[in-house]
């Protein structure tokens, strides 16, 4: 039910965050559960001192009432004080620990999967204040432990019955409470789905990315109507369950008031007829409603506890998941690259029910050499470049580094070794600078860009072919590529944004930026650009490529027309592979191609010569269309 282990987690995270706050919280606790029962007992003294002139001194007593009283007015203040503080600490290092575990992850497969992005969501949620929620609970348990122990032994002083009645009543509301608190976290889990559904509408409603495609084919309003139709699915399973506790907590209510009221006329009648002082009255009533207020208090935190260790379970599946690409104990560094990389017979499939994406691909990679893959859509071209940079392993068959096996390697170390321009390449929303600083970020660095990179950023800059453009904005290489985040929080410094082409050329400085990569990988690198800067880049990067390995992937064959092998891959299957003129001379799946873009170059007599050597799937844009 409660897990003590997990207890005992979510309080070393508190106590990593924040000791000193920790210890004064835990001594704090008691004494504000013995403060109301002291000041309950020095009531009494005075009021029965007052009422009876012979009953003793009465100054002494009042001043330890007024004494007891500030305590009471300025414990809960501390208290609230370093609940917040503990709380906002204990989420740092709870989702420091969190981010940390999906970094290690080291592959994709675990983000692809819906499941775990649920249970990310909700470790994310008990992140930030699970922890927190689980020490304040206890510590409220103990503080109430306290103010129950007191009250309770000062009304089984004065009506024992009244005392087993009243802890009895506890029982129900404990049992319904947890019941309760186990339908909340199923509840949160349920809508779990929904909720992200609804995140995703809404940022597609707000998102800058979205908003050209959102408002040209005016899909705010069906955006719009799915998120409030996941939106109203998630409160009406709130309610539903917010019903039900108010059903169950009134129900507990009424038999609490039912118990109280009871002993309150016991207690009138019982002091009309000479048994109880007005002070003994005076302290049963506060007993009675002070077991009660415990009582339900400490059910409250055991629920919240219960809660709290439901939705850690989720939190400690993240930060225990294994990680997706298993290492072995000891992982070999990555020496560089001296002969080649071997594709061994590798089949791979996204999942047991998806379709083989590579069926048994044999290829050799030689160091030093450009090899480039073509073929149509979905062909697998950019999966066998992911499978390269270790984001799955084959599901048969095996990738070799100069003979090694890649799962026999640091996955780091590997990384370390590749540069890479992605087809869904990123753009940052961050300064010029930045944007190309990410490609080599020294993990034990400092976190921003140093005086000393500028050099070698502009050089980076350079082979992209993009220094100028950057030159040219407003604030240089400092300045924000966004129009969603301004520079250092200064709204008079927004940023500016840059062309789909010019995107791709700092993509392309990232990938180049640093000094020595043994393999580069080019996933589509001038799908963007227009033919002339798509020749400039072609023979910037043909230099930087000179004696390293490279993978280049590209519909526009003209551009891997130089490369020192080309692959065809069709359905999976390597079906040609050879030097541009020996494909065109084998005459088949290369050279059609080939034709059939260079035939899209020669002038015709409807009209000039394409620039674009793009081409398109026989199926689109034919007459039937
Ligand atoms: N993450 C994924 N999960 C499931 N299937 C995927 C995933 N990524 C790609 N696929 C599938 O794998 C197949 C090969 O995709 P891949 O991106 O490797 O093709 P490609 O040759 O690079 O195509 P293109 O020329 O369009 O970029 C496709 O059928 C695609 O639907």
């Amino acid at each position: 039910m409660i897990s003590i282990a997990r207890t005992a987690r979510a309080v070393a995270v508190v106590w990593r965050a924040g000791r000193a706050n920790l210890a004064v919280y835990v001594v704090l606790a008691p004494i504000a559960g013995a403060l109301p029962v002291l000041a309950a007992w020095l009531t009494k003294l005075v009021l029965d001192r007052v009422t009876d002139a012979a009953g003793g001194p009465i100054l002494g007593v009042a001043i330890a009432l007024a004494a007891v009283s500030v305590g009471l007015a300025l414990v809960p203040h501390l208290t609230n004080y370093l609940r917040a503080d503990l709380g906002r600490s204990a989420a740092v290092v709870a989702l420091d620990q969190l981010y940390a575990a999906t970094d290690r992850l080291g592959g994709l497969r675990r983000l692809e999967d819906p499941a775990f992005q649920n249970t990310l969501r909700l470790a994310e949620q008990a992140g930030r204040d699970g922890p927190s929620r689980c020490v304040d609970s206890l510590l409220g348990l103990v503080q109430n432990a306290v103010l129950l122990t007191g009250f309770l032994s000062t009304l089984v002083v004065i009506n024992p019955v009244m005392a087993v009645l009243v802890a009895a009543g506890g029982v129900p509301a404990l049992v319904a409470e947890l019941r309760l608190s186990r339908r909340r976290a199923n509840m949160l889990w349920e809508i779990g789905p929904g909720e992200r559904r609804e995140v995703f509408y809404a940022s597609l409603l707000t998102s800058l990315s979205a908003a050209k495609e959102v408002r040209l084919l005016r899909l705010g309003g069906l955006f719009r109507r799915r998120m409030l139709a996941e939106l109203s699915t998630a409160n009406a399973a709130r309610r539903a369950h917010e019903r039900r506790e108010v059903r169950v907590q009134a129900l507990l209510a009424a038999l609490s008031a039912a118990l109280s009221g009871g002993g309150l006329v016991w207690a009138v009648a019982t002091a009309r007829s000479g048994g109880l002082t007005v002070g003994d009255v005076a302290v049963f009533i506060a007993a009675v409603a002070g077991v009660q207020s415990s009582l339900a208090t400490m059910i409250d935190h055991l629920a919240g506890i219960h809660q709290a260790m439901l939705l850690l379970a989720h939190y400690e599946q993240i930060v225990t998941c294994p990680p997706d690409l298993p290492e072995p104990a000891r992982p070999l560094p990555v020496p560089p690259l001296k002969r080649g990389i071997e594709l061994r017979d590798v089949w791979f499939r996204y999942g047991p029910d998806h379709p083989w994406v590579l069926r048994g691909v044999d290829l050799f990679i030689p160091a030093g050499q450009a090899v480039a893959l073509v073929g149509h859509n979905g062909a697998g071209k950019s999966t066998l470049v992911k499978l390269l940079c270790r984001f799955y392993d084959p599901t048969r068959g095996a990738i070799l580094w100069d003979g090694v096996d890649l799962r026999e390697l640091s996955v780091q170390d590997l990384r370390a070794r590749i540069g890479a321009v992605f087809q869904d390449y990123m753009t940052y929303d961050l300064t010029a600078a930045e944007n190309i600083w990410l490609g080599d970020v020294d993990p034990a660095g400092p976190d921003h860009v140093r005086a000393e990179d500028a050099t070698r950023i502009a050089d980076a800059a350079r082979r992209a072919g993009i220094h100028q453009v950057i030159e040219d904005l407003p604030r240089g290489y400092d300045t924000m590529l966004s129009r969603v985040f301004e520079l250092d929080g200064d709204p008079a410094d927004a940023g500016v944004l840059l062309s789909g082409g010019q995107w791709q050329r700092m993509a392309i400085a990232r990938s180049v930026l640093p000094a020595a990569r043994d393999l580069l990988i080019l996933d589509e690198p001038s799908a963007g650009l227009d033919a002339e800067a798509e020749r400039d880049i072609q023979l910037r990067l043909r230099r930087h490529r000179a004696d390293r390995t490279s993978v280049l992937i590209s519909h526009r064959l003209g551009t891997l027309r130089d490369a020192d092998l080309i692959v065809a891959l069709s359905d999976g299957r390597i079906v040609e592979a050879g030097r541009h003129e020996d494909l065109l001379a084998a005459d088949g799946t290369y050279a059609a191609l080939f034709r059939m873009q260079a035939a899209g170059y020669a002038p015709t007599e409807a009209g000039p010569a394409r620039t674009d050597a793009g081409y398109l799937p026989a199926e689109v844009g034919t007459p039937a269309d």
